[in-house]
């Protein structure tokens, strides 16, 4: 995939506190992701498109883990879903939130101090989007660890004032880490488009992108 990306494929700081490492998981660590998404979008909240408040529906498909996520609330069953407790938050995947932090932020302590509670699990098909928007329904300024695998998009990272520009349109492959926090933890992204085609069916998706955020919600237990 070198060469056509819209920017260099080497560890990068595209904004303050936001870096995107390129390959950083292996191609066993995605195809175990792969396989753990698959059981996550199963039950006990079924993967699903999410309603907004204003009547309409997401083009991503989504399952949490830890917390339930729907737009401005956390909690821990899925009310807007079928009720049931979102699963576990592995102790696993925890410790990947740690050593991606620390290898994004080439910080050790930073990692170590790392402490998410929660995954978005984002499916996207060729058609599926999202709008440039603020991750801010979390009480805790702890950075977002954000984990590719599948087709490659382009994700739009911007800045914290206006979802407009200044920002970097960022190409997301299959493996690729990208970490916001400090002064960009609430900067507008989003994901204009995804290029079908351009995965490899070896991680065991066959079609489409899986996007994982791990985040610390900030709510008690
Ligand atoms: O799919 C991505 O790369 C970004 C997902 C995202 O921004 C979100 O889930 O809030
Ligand atoms: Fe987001």
């Amino acid at each position: 995939m070198s060469g056509d990306g819209l920017l260099p494929r080497e560890r990068t700081e595209v904004a303050p506190g936001a870096v995107h490492v390129p390959d950083w998981l292996g191609p066993m660590e995605q195809r175990e992701l792969v396989a753990s998404c698959r059981a996550w979008a199963r039950g006990p909240v079924p993967m699903r498109h999410t309603r907004l408040p204003r009547g309409g529906v997401m083009s991503v498909q989504t399952v949490c883990v830890g917390w339930h996520w729907r737009p401005y609330a956390y909690s821990r069953t899925a009310p807007d879903v079928n009720g049931e407790r979102v699963a576990a938050f592995p102790p696993w995947l925890a410790e990947l939130g740690r050593r991606a932090v620390a290898d994004a932020y080439d910080d050790p302590a930073a990692g170590a101090a790392y402490e998410p509670d929660t995954a978005l699990v984002n499916f996207y098909d060729s058609s599926a989007a999202m709008g440039m928007h603020q991750d801010k329904d979390e009480r805790s300024d702890a950075p977002v660890v954000s984990l590719s695998i599948g087709d490659t998009c382009v994700f739009r990272f911007g800045n914290p004032e206006t979802r407009t520009k200044p920002y970097t349109d960022v190409r997301l492959a299959s493996g690729d880490l990208f970490v916001f926090g400090g002064p960009s933890r609430y900067a507008f992204h989003g994901v204009p488009k995804v290029l079908p085609g351009t995965g490899d069916p070896a991680t065991g998706l066959a079609a489409g992108r899986l996007n994982l955020t791990l985040r610390t919600t900030g709510l008690p237990g």
